[in-house]
């Protein structure tokens, strides 16, 4: 039979693994600092348990900074999901977890020794910080991972807080080791960690795919879309369009000359150009609609529900603030006009590529025709 002493290995060597699965997910998602957090924390909680169980330590080593390390252990993984919730926990906070674990375990320990009510009060203090630990996630929202992690902490305090329960009423201390509450808890704990340490890689490789995602259809110099992005949103935008039996309209801006202001002033100059174009272009922004960088200095806005009259006198109004706008850069002031094309799907249908070549050929028009103006295609 399995004697308390192996289940205790067992949830040590748990403890550990989890603690490895922990370090190499954080290797593969760009070391976020929670996962920092729940690795170090899981650890501490490791070797707080081995002390507090080892025969032939002196008390205040096992019973007293034993609770006190698995109290900090558990405040770091505490402190990782506040952090992964873009909430803080102040080192304050895990101090203060951390010296109430010692203090209570040093006063049933050293000045009116008692198993039971330093057995209690473990279980209801590990089982409270597994519950904190449970709602701060439960909190945040979302289900990818958050779920997994939010039964492994809930079940790991029930267990604990079970313990805390049957040691209040058992009879003789002596014999809590060896009942049933016990070594039913030793047996769910280890799993409800397994729980736990899977959940939190979830949620962290799901945050981690999120932003790659995002950042693969993203532009890095301006933050607008880029040809990818344009291409996933921009056709589910067209097809809300034709659905709802609302315009489309498409309207293309080109920076006028922009070789000769990289040519006088330097490119980090034309990039400086370039993000405030698309600063004012996001402005224009509702919601629903989409700004994309389509090539170098080529920008494409996808207005939902506008047509022809209506995004002219959006373009118009765009032209006419880049004409009289100025970038400042250090001690420069740089000046610069846009052509624009504008299309509707009035004119040229839903199909995203067919609009996008229209509007192009509308902006050359503009280009052709003296640049900084509009023309409608
Ligand atoms: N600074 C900077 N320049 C870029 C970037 N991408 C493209 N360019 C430059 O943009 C310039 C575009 O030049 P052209 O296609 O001749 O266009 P233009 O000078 O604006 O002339 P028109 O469009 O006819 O008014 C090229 O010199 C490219 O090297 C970028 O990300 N940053």
């Amino acid at each position: 039979m399995l004697n308390l002493d192996t289940l205790l290995l067992v949830q040590v060597c748990v403890t550990l693994l989890t603690t490895a699965l922990l370090v190499a997910s954080a290797c593969y998602t760009g070391s976020p600092p929670e996962l920092r957090w729940w690795a170090l924390g899981n650890l501490l909680v490791s070797v707080g348990l081995a002390m507090t169980n080892l025969d032939g330590l002196p008390v205040v080593l096992s019973m007293v900074v034993g609770y006190g390390v698995i109290a900090f252990g558990l405040g770091l993984v505490l402190r990782g999901l506040r952090v992964h919730c873009s909430d803080t926990l102040s080192w304050r906070g895990v101090a203060v977890i951390t010296v109430l674990a010692l203090l209570v375990s040093a006063y049933f320990s050293l000045i009116v020794p008692s198993l039971r009510a330093r057995l209690c009060f473990s279980g209801f203090y590990f089982a409270l910080l597994n519950w904190l630990c449970a709602v701060t996630i439960a909190r945040h929202g979302g289900w990818r991972g958050v779920i997994i992690s939010v039964i492994g902490f809930t079940v790991l305090g029930l267990a604990l807080f079970l313990r805390g329960v049957h040691m209040l009423f058992h009879g003789d201390p002596a014999d809590v080791p060896s009942s049933l509450v016990m070594g039913a808890s030793m047996l769910v704990i280890p799993l409800a960690q397994v729980c736990i340490a899977f959940g939190l890689i979830l949620m962290v490789m799901w945050r981690y795919a999120e932003r790659l995602r995002r950042l693969s259809t993203l532009d890095a110099l301006t933050g607008a879309l880029n040809r990818a992005g344009l291409e996933i949103h921009g056709k589910r935008v067209a097809l809300r369009a034709q659905r709802g039996r609302r315009s489309l309209a498409v309207i293309m801006i080109d920076v006028d000359f922009f070789k000769t202001i990289n040519d006088t002033y330097g490119h980090p100059v034309g990039d400086e150009v370039l993000r405030h174009l698309a600063g004012i272009l996001k402005l224009e922004l509702r919601p629903y609609d989409l700004l994309a960088r389509f090539g170098g200095e080529e920008f494409v806005l996808v207005l939902d529900g506008s047509d022809l009259a209506a995004a002219t006198k959006v373009a118009e109004r765009l032209r006419a603030r880049i004409e009289l706008e100025l970038v400042e850069i250090d001690a420069l002031s740089v000046r610069y006009t846009a052509s624009v094309g504008v299309v509707s799907s009035d004119q040229h249908g839903y199909d995203l590529i067919a609009l996008i070549s229209a509007g192009d050929a509308a902006m050359y028009e503009a280009k052709r025709t003296g640049r900084n103006r509009v023309i409608g295609g």
